[in-house]
């Protein structure tokens, strides 16, 4: 990083040796495009991330899932995805107001951020559904996930006595590259496979 009145030695590509002028503006320029390189990043980021819930939006979670992906067709590691939907979403909204329904939402990221490994990729993939795909996965044990998350909820309900509970259906699909090809086929997958079957596999 150039800071002010720091010296810069010769032979950098701040190099003072063609004049003091030039100096300056190759500083300059450098500087422009540290900042320009800082807006597009901060844009990418911005435009990868759900607001609400910090957690990376549809767009984000399909670019993440997809190295995830990658990462285990390399290795010839299984990867199994999980849906979420909270159930009977609207009605919080609608009895405790947008502002509680809100809340819910970053509970149940919360949760879901605390209950899966680092290496797995959780998202918000719209109104109340979140997705996770499990990296080196395969089918796993809907009902223990469930227990586990039912478990971190009930304590959250408990503490904060909402009047209500949040609670959720839950649906898996195992990564197959012949079938599914890439993340954002994966999830098209399971959204065929959920509409056809109310959620609640478990
Ligand atoms: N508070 C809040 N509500 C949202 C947000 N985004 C979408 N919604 C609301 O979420 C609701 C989603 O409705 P539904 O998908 O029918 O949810 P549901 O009642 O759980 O019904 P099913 O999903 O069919 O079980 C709609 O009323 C949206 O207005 C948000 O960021 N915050």
């Amino acid at each position: 990083m150039l800071l002010p009145g720091k010296p810069i030695k010769p032979g950098t590509c701040a190099d003072t040796s063609h004049g003091p002028d030039t100096a300056l503006q190759e500083r300059e320029l450098l500087r422009d495009l540290a900042r320009q390189a800082e807006r597009e990043l901060t844009a990418v980021q911005v435009a990868s991330m759900d607001e609400l819930t910090l957690l990376p939006n549809r767009h984000g979670f399909q670019a993440l899932a997809q190295m995830g992906l990658d990462a285990c067709l390399r290795m010839g590691k299984p990867a199994t995805l999980l849906f979420f939907d909270l159930d009977n979403f609207k009605h919080i909204n609608y009895l405790y107001g947008r502002a509680e329904g809100d809340d819910a939402l970053k509970t149940f990221a919360d949760v879901l951020r605390i209950a899966f490994r680092e290496s797995d990729v959780i998202g918000r993939m719209g109104s109340d559904e979140f997705a996770a795909l499990l990296t080196g996965a395969n089918a796993v044990e809907i009902p223990a996930i469930r227990a586990r998350l039912e478990e971190m909820l009930d304590e959250r309900n408990a503490t904060v006595h909402r009047g209500y509970d949040i609670r959720f259906s839950v649906g898996q699909i195992e990564f197959h590259p012949a079938l599914h090809q890439s993340a954002e086929g994966l999830v098209a997958a399971i959204g065929e496979q959920l509409s056809g079957h109310p959620f609640g596999h478990s």
